[in-house]
């Protein structure tokens, strides 16, 4: 069985990969954000009615891996709007805002009640945190997560679901309980108390003497595709 990593686990994978392999941050997070937007596409193919997916992003690399899955989405032909509530300074985040507003993806700046959420957009893609959060979420984010819970639409986390713990899973005051979850590079411990319908594997870029080193046990991809459905 592919292994389930703890938070310290993951984020020294992460490092790893920067370090010892020499990879960017650009590099895998175009590779992880291309992965969601190709797994989003198979459980929710834009051709559905109404393909408007709206990906809420956090101030980290899950908030970057968002910004390259909307990017990818616009090019599959959905119509996505980004809520980018904290924006980062670094160049990278800068780059990737540019080219989604280049590219007519729309930026709002207030979330919608609920209601306004369902009635408006079909799909929400969870970039907010991943395997770095920990709990509880900071205020300016808790109301963003709460605004979240009551949506009906479905709700898609990437890496992690935003507001759980990255090994103990959704908080006992109740989390977002998303209807798909997409696990870069390996599940994380939370991903086991996931219920959702579409477990995905993304972020096809470990190298085989990583993957040894950390028995990820990963499972085969198939052919050349980024991503793969989990049972
Ligand atoms: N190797 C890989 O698999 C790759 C994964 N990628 C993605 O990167 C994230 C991890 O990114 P990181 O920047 O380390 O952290 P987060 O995005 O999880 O968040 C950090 C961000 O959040 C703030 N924060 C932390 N806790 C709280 C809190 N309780 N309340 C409010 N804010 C909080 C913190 O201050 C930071 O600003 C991984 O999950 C993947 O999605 C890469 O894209 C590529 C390589
Ligand atoms: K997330």
């Amino acid at each position: 069985m592919v292994k389930f990593l703890g938070q310290e686990e993951a984020i020294k994978i992460d490092q790893e990969l920067f370090t010892e392999y020499c990879f960017s941050v650009d590099q895998l997070m175009e590779l992880a954000g291309l992965s969601c937007a190709v797994s989003i596409s198979k459980s929710y193919p834009p051709s559905e009615p109404n393909s408007s997916p709206l990906i809420c992003c956090g101030p980290g690399n899950n908030g970057g891996d968002g910004l390259v899955c909307a990017r990818h989405l616009k090019l599959f032909g959905y119509n996505p709007a980004v809520y980018y509530p904290k924006p980062t300074e670094k160049p990278l985040f800068h780059n990737l805002t540019t080219q989604c507003k280049a590219m007519d993806i729309q930026f709002i700046d207030q979330l919608p009640d609920p209601q306004t959420i369902d009635a408006k957009y079909s799909l929400i893609i969870d970039a907010l945190f991943g395997f770095s959060f920990r709990p509880p979420a900071r205020p300016q984010f808790a109301e963003i997560l709460n605004t979240l819970q009551k949506v009906t639409i479905p709700v898609c986390s990437i890496d992690i679901p935003s507001g759980w713990d990255v090994e103990k899973g959704c908080p006992p005051e109740g989390g977002l309980q998303p209807e798909m979850l997409i696990s870069l590079t390996a599940p994380k411990k939370c991903a086991l108390h996931f219920k959702g319908k579409y477990h995905y594997l993304g972020g096809r870029f470990v190298p085989p003497k990583l993957e040894a080193k950390y028995e990820l046990n990963l499972p085969q991809y198939p052919g050349t595709d980024v991503c793969l459905k989990l049972d």
